[in-house]
């Protein structure tokens, strides 16, 4: 029988001559919230800029704070199809003279006088002497040059002003912020055809295990289908980061060092899955210890108990390591929740807070202190779509990610608390398209 392996962080401790604990259990468990703050810590934000044509800028992080160039609309324009009316005797008259027709993009110069209009379509140029645009479903036609209100209308009425939406000079956006289809409308409403972002970064990624057989291959006796890679590799492409794929890699520690190694000089993060447990075979944490300053490698959360973040010095810079557990549903839950926020954080990402619901459980929910779970849930929704309850499912053991793929949101649950009463409420994340 092997002997069982020591765990990998003490392993470097004894290359480092520290003490030893027997147990390290304690002394490295660290909670949700200290993992955050120490990565933060740790990783310095890549903030290389470029600059690139807006079309291609979704997604995107904006390396500079855009001030207006412009005013938008550049114009007063009229918000109605109808007719631009010169008010000054508005008081004693309700019929206009039509004295032209003024179309979007085509302004012309047409000073309205007393008791006279023109005809103007949304979005066409207010001409000098207009007070108020009635829209033409306020009019009567009295004949082909004569119009008539239906009813009263204010001065200003139906006129875009010149700079409403944007002011010359005002900021539109800030800078660190990850650009939106909306967004690059705003830009591109400034006339700016190229803007400035931060480069994108480079992920490496494989996933470790014997038992790894690839989707398309038949799957042998003690095999099962490497559900990872392909999950996090779409995480990855979905955060729009660039990703060098090894694929899976056999629980060899000299493969998995060489494969680590290679990928400190090509990326600027690497994203393992697997072997960060205690297991006789789980390698990539003694790997990565070989190569490098381990920050901590447990974490106070379920799913996702065992992830490791370090750094290893390559070429006078830093390469992130984030180490994930092989059970699927920890393995998303820990990319998630601490390794894509950290991702987003490397390439200059300024994020806010995740928005939250509390809502009560319609189940009782069982749980034990010392870990702060992610529970999979599915939110009960009212017939407007507004939230009401949470149902937790049945099954949360890490290995179901069928159930992660049905859920719509997480059920955050304190570390300290324990078993959770059917009606009480509780904290939720929702998971929105935008995010897992
Ligand atoms: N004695 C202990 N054993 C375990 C502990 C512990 O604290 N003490 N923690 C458990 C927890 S919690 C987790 S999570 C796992 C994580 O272990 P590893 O990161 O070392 O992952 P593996 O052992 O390689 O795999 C775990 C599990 O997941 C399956 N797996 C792995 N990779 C993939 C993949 N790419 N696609 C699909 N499934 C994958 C693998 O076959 C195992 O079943 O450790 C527990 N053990
Ligand atoms: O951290 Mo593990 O995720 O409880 O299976």
């Amino acid at each position: 029988m092997s002997k069982p392996s020591p765990c990998w962080y003490c392993f470097k401790k004894k290359q480092l001559k520290v003490s030893i604990a027997v147990n390290c259990d304690n002394d490295i468990f660290i909670t949700v919230e200290q993992a955050l703050i120490r990565m933060t810590q740790a990783i310095q934000p890549r903030l290389q800029v470029e600059e690139i044509p807006l079309e291609q800028a979704l997604g995107r992080i904006l390396a500079e704070t855009i001030r207006s160039p412009i005013n938008v609309p550049a114009y007063d324009n009229s918000a109605m199809d109808g007719y631009a009316l010169n008010l000054s005797n508005a008081a004693a008259q309700s019929r206009f003279d039509v004295v032209s027709q003024i179309l979007a993009g085509k302004p012309d110069d047409t000073q309205l006088k007393e008791g006279q209009c023109a005809r103007i379509m949304t979005g066409g140029k207010i001409p000098q002497g207009c007070d108020a645009v009635v829209m033409q479903e306020n009019t009567n036609i009295v004949t082909d040059d004569v119009i008539e209100l239906t009813t009263n209308v204010a001065h200003g009425a139906n006129i875009r002003r010149s700079g409403d939406d944007i002011r010359l000079g005002d900021t539109v956006l800030e800078s660190a912020r990850s650009l939106t289809p909306i967004d690059i409308g705003c830009l591109a409403s400034l006339g700016l055809q190229t803007v400035k972002v931060y480069q994108k970064i480079t992920i490496g990624l494989f996933t470790t295990g014997d038992e790894l057989a690839q989707p398309g291959a038949p799957l042998l006796p003690g095999q099962i289908y490497d559900s990872n890679r392909p999950m996090l590799k779409a995480l990855l492409a979905k955060a729009g980061f660039n990703i060098v794929d090894l694929g899976a890699i056999d629980d060899e520690l000299e493969k998995i060092t060489q494969a680590l190694d290679f990928l400190a000089h090509r990326c600027d993060a690497i994203i393992t899955c697997g072997g960060v447990s205690v297991g006789v075979a789980d390698y990539t944490g003694q790997a990565f210890a070989s190569l490098a300053e381990i920050d901590f490698w447990k974490v106070a959360m379920k799913p996702g108990k065992p992830f490791a973040f370090g750094r290893l010095k390559k070429d006078s810079r830093c390469v992130y390591f984030f180490g994930l557990p092989g059970n699927p549903v920890s393995a998303a839950v820990t990319y998630e929740l601490l390794a894509q926020p950290m991702l987003k954080y490397l390439s200059g990402v300024d994020q806010g807070q995740r928005t939250h619901l509390k809502l009560p459980t319609e189940q009782a929910i069982k749980k034990r202190p010392g870990r702060k779970d992610f529970q999979r849930g599915v939110l009960v929704k009212d017939s407007n779509g507004v939230p009401m309850a949470v149902v937790p499912f049945a099954k949360q053991s890490s290995g179901v990610l069928s159930e992660l793929s049905q859920a719509d949101c997480l059920i955050v649950l304190e570390k300290e608390r324990g078993a959770v009463a059917k009606g009480e409420h509780v904290l939720v994340m929702p998971l929105t398209k935008a995010n897992l």
